[in-house]
């Protein structure tokens, strides 16, 4: 192991040096301190991939049955350009065997060893015998390494479970297809430890989506806290993760009613915002614009022409308005050359008719045309560039051309829809007058969550497609997103490359999609190749069975999902309305008297995180309101007050289901016994969680 992190220790070294002179050598021009800029960049980067692969650099070893071996890591590492590797990147060919041979098939394996580090020492050893021979003094048959990663203390974010990916999951991560790739499965099955490690797969086998950059989409910001340290582990510091709202880049701070939201989610929205903004593209009307003492207009035909060869040149309602004002004024010239060449053989014909003399023969003209030489025409008497420039910089020609195609602000043009009812019956017939009044805001109100991907779409509409596109993108807990929010994710990834993972069972109250031919096809056609996950790691057997009929209720059609672990009972508390907060104090220290070091979680009603937080039990356990605990682990769940957790919102029992399969290890949840009169302290303990 000491010559592998020797490597590693030489690398970073190397990479510093060669920053350091970077740095100190002198730059004499732009383009040279750019230069230096991007040779900085791309070693500070290397300096972190290198830094950030260290803690369990090594977590695996092959035995060939013709004695040769691999060492396979986070990272691979190389003496010399081309030898063999001394540590093989896991997601490398070589290191196939290590994840996909079994005693079935055994790949011409002989030995898979794990090997776990800490601070650069070995501190633990795991080998699986794949041909059938018996164990020799060298090979260490015990415990499994997953069982091992799988009963660890959680810690609050997750971990990369690169050393003990199962089979179902590398098949997916290693995919060579590089279209639309849908991963589904029950809680805790992997889905989001299989779409990260998927990320860092196509970064390091697809160059072009590399290049183009890799996209992780999240719920909110607490889960991309949680699974923030899970890339930069595997060497991958290049990923961008952000939820939607980053996306967009709009602060929008509260939420907003479901319905409303619900309808805004609709792909409908799009097209009233592209309706409305078609009334502001020239539909019709002249230009007419003043030269000096003349005036030129443009005809209806003439505007409408610009208009359509616009519309096809930009992409985008304020650059096409450009090209629309640079026609206009290309048409403007053109008129001005033919009144001028008009005005020029007029004043030839009356100073002709006054003189008698021809001007043309008098000028030679006349000879020269005969002559065959190409005649200047009227355009010698004017200045085109000179005239177009300044009709481009004319205050009053921009005037006629915003009349006619007035440049827009994305947010002016959701609130021109969303505050006018007018506006609202015309662009969106196929509501209920009701349904529109739910979407009916004031100007002045703030923007919600719901109007996050309004704005996005108007600002593709206005501005044009985002400047910032991916060669890949990830999106986790895909079942949330709304139709309006897949249009944000496709615009980001104009290779359509995705791979997309989600529980449709544990849908939050704005998604209205119940699979994902509904969620995708009007986004990404029918074809994406679909994966189920059927094995949960994190949740008990125990626990499953427990919300089994709660399972059904929400996902008749979804099968139940097996587990590798398990554990307690579920245990019920049952106490008084207003005894709640103390019984749930209570059990935490509890268990964090029993189970000292391990991470616990209380989930509640979202209106309940206030009250929770002056009880001080931030001191035991992290509140996570029951809208935000999807994607969440803890090593033990309190569940306060399931009732409210369902009546809090819409589709609260999929919440529950959510915050009852968040633990590893115990869970617990506080209830109000019915009908029982608000007393303190009274408390009942069952051990049977059925009848939820
Ligand atoms: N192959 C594995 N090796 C070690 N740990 C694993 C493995 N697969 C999953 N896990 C662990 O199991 C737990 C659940 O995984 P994950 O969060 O990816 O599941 P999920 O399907 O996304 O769950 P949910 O639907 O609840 O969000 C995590 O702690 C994860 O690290």
């Amino acid at each position: 192991m000491s010559s592998v992190y020797k490597l590693l220790t030489e690398r970073i070294s190397e990479a510093q040096v060669q920053r350091a002179s970077v740095l100190k050598a002198p730059v004499g021009s732009p383009d040279e301190a750019y230069e230096r800029e991007v040779a900085v960049e791309r070693l500070t980067k290397e300096i972190g991939r290198l830094e950030g692969a260290e803690a369990g650099l090594v977590f695996g070893r092959i035995d060939w049955t013709d004695g040769m071996a691999l060492h396979i890591g986070r990272i691979g590492l190389h003496t010399e350009e081309d030898d063999l590797p001394l540590l093989v990147d896991w997601r490398a060919n070589a290191a196939r065997p290590f994840y996909e041979a079994t005693p079935v098939h055994p790949m011409g394996l002989r030995r898979r060893r794990h090997l776990r580090l800490e601070k650069r020492t070995v501190t633990s050893v795991s080998d699986e015998l794949l041909d059938g021979s018996a164990p020799t003094d060298e090979d260490v048959v015990g415990d499994g390494p997953l069982t091992e990663a799988l009963s660890a203390r959680r810690t609050g974010r997750m971990h990369a479970a690169v050393a003990t990916l199962q089979a179902e999951q590398d098949e997916i991560v290693r995919s060579a297809h590089r279209g639309v790739t849908v991963v589904q499965g029950g809680p805790g099955t992997g889905k989001t430890v299989v779409a990260l490690h998927r990320a860092a797969y196509v970064l390091y086998a697809f160059p072009r989506a590399a290049e183009e950059g890799v996209l992780v989409v999240g719920p909110n910001t607490r889960f991309l806290d949680y699974i923030s340290q899970v890339l930069p582990s595997l060497g991958e510091n290049d990923v961008v993760l952000a939820t939607i709202r980053e996306l967009a880049g709009v602060s929008a701070d509260t939420a907003g009613p479901f319905d409303t939201a619900r309808l805004k989610g609709s792909s409908d929205l799009a097209d009233a915002l592209a309706g409305l903004l078609r009334v502001h593209q020239a539909p019709s009307g002249d230009f007419t614009v003043r030269i000096g003492p003349e005036r030129v207009r443009l005809s209806d035909e003439e505007v409408a022409t610009a208009r359509v060869a616009a519309l096809a040149a930009a992409s985008g309602h304020n650059p096409a308005r450009q090209v629309f004002k640079e026609l206009l004024v290309d048409a403007v010239t053109d008129a001005m050359q033919r009144d001028m060449g008009d005005l020029l053989e007029q004043i030839d014909a009356d100073a002709e008719r006054m003189t008698g003399i021809n001007l043309d023969r008098f000028t030679g003209a006349a000879q020269r045309r005969a002559e065959g030489a190409a005649d200047p025409g009227p355009v010698h008497e004017l200045d085109l560039d000179a005239i177009r420039a300044d009709l481009l910089d004319d205050a009053g020609v921009d005037r006629a051309v915003e009349a006619l195609w007035p440049r827009l602000v994305p947010g002016d043009l959701v609130k021109a829809l969303l505050t006018d009812a007018g506006a609202l019956a015309e662009l969106l017939p196929r509501l209920t007058a009701q349904e529109r009044s739910l979407l009916l805001r004031g100007p002045d109100d703030p923007w919600t969550d719901a109007d996050v991907p309004l704005l996005d779409e108007a600002a593709s509409l206005v501005d044009g497609p985002p400047e910032r596109t991916y060669g890949h993108v990830v999106v986790d807990e895909a079942q949330e997103l709304t139709a309006m929010q897949w249009r944000m994710i496709v615009r980001r990834c104009p290779s359509r490359s995705m791979t997309l993972v989600g529980d449709f069972a544990q849908a939050g109250p704005v998604a209205t999609a119940r699979d994902w031919k509904e969620a995708l096809s009007p986004h990404l056609g029918p074809r994406f190749k679909l994966h189920n996950l059927t094995v949960s790691y994190r949740t008990t057997q125990e626990i499953l069975e427990s919300v089994r009929d709660l399972l059904t209720r929400i996902a008749p059609d979804q099968k139940p999902t097996r587990s590798l672990r398990s554990g307690q009972r579920p245990r019920t508390v049952t106490t008084s309305a207003d005894g709640l907060a103390t019984a749930v104090v209570r059990e935490l220290r509890a268990q964090s008297t029993a189970h000292p070091g391990e991470l616990l979680g209380v989930i509640c009603a979202d209106t309940r995180v206030g009250e929770l937080t002056a009880q001080g039990i931030a001191h035991h356990a992290r509140i996570v309101p029951a809208s935000e605990a999807r994607g969440l682990e803890f090593d033990g769940v309190v569940v306060m007050n399931p009732e409210e957790i369902i009546t809090n919102r819409p589709g609260g029992e999929r919440d529950l289901y959510v915050a009852l399969t968040r633990a590893t290890k115990r869970l617990c949840t506080i209830t109000v016994q019915p009908g029982h009169p608000p007393r303190p302290g009274s408390q009942r303990t069952r051990q049977s969680y059925e009848g939820l």
